[in-house]
């Protein structure tokens, strides 16, 4: 930072705001700090009293603000993600599209080790509508050497993205509704209509639903049947837990399933079974997704709707933050729930 004359200022970058003020009438920064200064700036800084200014002096090597932060969010920027013009040295991330957020956090985390700089994000695995501010960064000082800009964009470009959002595809989903109560007509099923109003939502389709008892071979059949009509996902309900008519992960088994995990750290959601047919993703769905607004199925089948296929490790993870607090009014995703490591 250094004082020059104004008429010297010409390129330079303000340090700080100047205020220009008309009594009874207003008080407003004239120029914000980080405003690189022009030719025609000149007169209206002398009408403020300014014949000398702090700037910082741009050179070869150094990035103003706006430049610096405009470089880290498009290195950053993968698929689904727009940029705003900068403001004030800040440049937003946002949701271009509908759909599911994810976060590079390991790479995150190594950005925000490298000082001057910042980078903060939602949380990975959620939701987004489009338009959704999803991340922002910018520099601390007013410049930067560019070199450490540079890092960053290699960071960047070694685990692009930094920041995506993934499209939801249009699944056709066939549903598996177990338990003799509903199947023999004693209660009515509210399973599915909780499900197929949630993938709805989320651009899928039940397009097949079989009511089965408590029944292995049921269930084997069910799914069977299932995917010969094509369906891209298969979800059972019930069954789940641990009475002896509780036979869901063993129809899914029976099927020909592989389990990648029976049982999530997630509450609601303790009994939830993530399991494949060769690529065919299954999922035993315990009662609480019945009952509760967010539970592990929100937590999963957005994933599964994005296209990822879901892994122990994933399942594993949701243990940090996998608490749901039960609010009274369910705020999620804008909540810890699911926020995990
Ligand atoms: N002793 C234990 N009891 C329970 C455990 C446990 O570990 N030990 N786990 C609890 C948890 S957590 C949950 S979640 C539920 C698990 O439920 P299931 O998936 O096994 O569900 P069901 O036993 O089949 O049914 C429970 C309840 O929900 C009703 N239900 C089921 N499907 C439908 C449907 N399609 N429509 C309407 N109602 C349905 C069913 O009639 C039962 O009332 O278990 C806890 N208990
Ligand atoms: O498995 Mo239960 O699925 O937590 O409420």
């Amino acid at each position: 930072m250094k004082s020059v004359p104004v008429q010297e200022a010409v390129g330079m970058v303000l340090c700080h705001d100047l205020t220009l003020i008309v009594p009874g009438k207003f008080k407003k920064p004239l120029f914000k700090k980080g405003h690189v200064v022009k030719p025609e700036d000149i007169p209206s800084l002398l009408d403020i009293g300014k014949e000398h200014l702090y700037v910082w002096e741009m050179r070869e090597g150094v990035l103003h603000e706006n430049e610096a932060a405009m470089r880290m969010a498009t290195a950053a920027a993968g698929n689904g993600v727009t940029l705003t013009e900068p403001s004030e040295g800040k440049v937003s991330l946002l949701a271009a599209e509908d759909g599911l957020l994810k976060i590079n956090t390991g790479a995150l985390f190594a950005i925000n080790e490298r000082e001057q700089v910042m980078f903060a994000t939602l949380h990975s695995n959620q939701l987004v509508k489009k338009n959704k501010i999803v991340a922002g960064t910018r520099i601390i000082p007013l410049v930067i050497e560019e070199k450490i800009i540079t890092g960053i964009e290699h960071i960047c470009r070694e685990c692009f993205p930094l920041v995506e959002i993934k499209p939801l595809r249009p699944m056709r989903v066939g549903l598996v509704t177990t338990g003799s109560e509903v199947y023999k007509g004693r209660i009515q099923d509210k399973f599915g209509p909780v499900v197929t109003a949630k993938l709805a939502e989320w651009g899928g389709e039940v397009t097949r639903r079989i009511l089965v008892s408590d029944s292995i071979d049921m269930i084997v059949v069910a799914i069977k049947e299932l995917m010969e009509e094509g369906v891209d996902m298969i979800l059972v309900t019930g069954g789940m837990s641990v009475d002896p008519d509780d036979v869901t992960p063993a129809g899914v088994v029976a099927a020909g399933g592989r389990i990648v995990s029976y049982g999530a750290p997630a509450l609601p959601g303790a009994m939830f079974m993530m399991a494949y047919i060769d690529e065919l993703p299954v999922m035993g769905l315990p009662g609480c997704v019945m009952y509760h607004r967010s539970s592990i199925f929100d937590l999963i089948a957005p994933r599964v709707l994005a296209g990822e296929v879901i892994t122990r490790r994933d399942i594993i993870s949701l243990g940090y933050g996998g608490l749901c607090s039960n609010c009274r009014e369910c705020r999620y995703p804008d909540c810890g729930f699911g926020k995990g490591i």
